[in-house]
């Protein structure tokens, strides 16, 4: 199959994202024509090391690079600094240079954290992402957020460090747990929500296709949800505006995240939930039409996605809200769907809106 490819411009770089089954064997070669140099480095998802991860390696030494692959501890209560500088331990030993590449395989979390090291290692190394998760195809791997979680709160210390290449091999969906394929998927229901009213009916329309795997719609699902998070990132790479709009339900989820030790949601499933609660709150704002909460519920069921959840008391959550990377002048900012299709910033939402919003997706013993 010829790759489907997405094209990232910025006005100080510029990267392909480049999407087929069975890419991973292209790698090597593919980033020997980006960074050249006779050392590189594959940090690896734990759980892909050996499926996914040898394959990668053996593509990037066939290539001629000679490896060092250090192996990642994965869950979001290892992203965080320890495991940093553990990596940059693991660069230092072997010897990697300013030109020497460094590669992400696997989930959100090791693009994340590995390319919060390419950031900052030597100043900053060529960097790529193989993501293996869907989460990581649709979203993370792109658009160059990267950084590690602190005690309070989500991704709070990081950088912008754009990659030189994605390449997403959708074969590796293959290994990947049903419930980590929903969480993918709620970053697509989010893109549908905030841009794409067409793609939020074709995921509906398209939710058994999508759960077995089937070749061509998995490579058109990535394309076009890479696709409208590349738009928004080439119209405003450093969220100085509308990249914000990507955070739709993500001001909750994070607070979900943080306030439950980081070990009880999943990020998609925290997604799911934070974008119901912004629904509801937008809903009873008078903001936008009580049809667009029950179509997003409506969707979020059908792909088997959360929309209520045993969580901590909401006073406790709006606390951790406060922490949120887009508080301005100390107040929470969210971003509410004004309908299916588009969404807006708003600064001005009182806390007791917020702690109904909360109520409502809060299940009671
Ligand atoms: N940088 C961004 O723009 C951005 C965007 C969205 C999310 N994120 C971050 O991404 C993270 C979530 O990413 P995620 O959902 O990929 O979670 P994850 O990285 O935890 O991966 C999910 C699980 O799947 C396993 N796994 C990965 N690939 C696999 C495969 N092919 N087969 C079997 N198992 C596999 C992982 O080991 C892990 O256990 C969060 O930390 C979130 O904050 C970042
Ligand atoms: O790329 C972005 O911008 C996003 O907001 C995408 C989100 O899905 C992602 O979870 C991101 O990490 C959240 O951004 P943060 O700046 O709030 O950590
Ligand atoms: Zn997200």
């Amino acid at each position: 199959m010829q790759p489907a490819i997405v094209d990232l411009v910025l006005p100080h770089t510029r990267y392909q994202i480049v999407i087929a089954p069975g890419l991973l064997s292209e790698l090597g070669e593919r980033v020997m024509q980006l960074a050249k140099h006779d050392l590189a480095a594959c940090i690896i998802d734990e759980n892909v090391q050996e499926t996914w991860g040898k394959k990668a390696v053996e593509s990037m030494a066939g290539a001629g690079y000679e490896m060092t692959s250090p192996v990642m501890l994965v869950g979001e209560e290892y992203k965080n600094l320890e495991t940093f500088s553990k990596l940059h331990s693991a660069l230092l030993d072997a010897k990697l240079e300013r030109k020497s590449p460094v590669v992400a395989v696997g989930g959100g979390i090791t693009g994340d954290v590995t390319g919060f090291v390419a950031s900052s290692y030597l100043r900053g190394v060529p960097f790529v992402q193989c993501p293996t998760t869907l989460l990581a195809m649709v979203d993370a791997s792109v658009g160059g957020k990267t950084g590690v979680n602190m005690p309070q709160g989500k991704n709070l210390v990081g950088a912008f460090h754009q990659p030189h290449l994605v390449l997403i091999d959708t074969e590796t969906l293959s290994t990947l747990p049903e419930r980590e394929l929903l969480c993918g998927l709620a970053e697509c229901v989010k893109h549908g929500v905030i841009r794409d009213p067409e793609l939020f009916q074709w995921l509906h329309d398209n939710a058994d296709k999508i759960k077995s795997l089937d070749k061509n719609t998995m490579v058109e699902l990535v394309r076009w949800n890479v696709q409208i998070k590349a738009t928004v990132v080439m119209n405003d790479e450093k969220e100085a505006g509308e990249r914000a709009h990507l955070n739709f339900g993500h001001t909750f989820a994070h607070a979900i995240e943080a306030s439950t030790g980081y070990n009880t949601f999943k990020h998609g499933e925290a997604v799911a939930l934070g974008m119901v609660a912004a629904t509801q709150l937008a809903v009873d704002a008078g903001r936008c039409d009580g049809d667009v909460l029950s179509r997003l519920i409506e969707l979020q069921k059908a792909l088997g996605l959360p929309c209520e959840a045993k969580l901590p008391d909401a006073e406790k959550l709006i606390e951790v809200m406060r922490h949120d990377k887009k508080v301005a002048d100390g107040k929470i900012r969210l971003v509410l769907p004004d309908r299916i299709g588009a969404v807006s910033i708003v600064d001005d939402t009182p806390d007791v809106a917020i702690v109904a919003a909360w109520n409502a997706i809060t299940v009671n013993d």
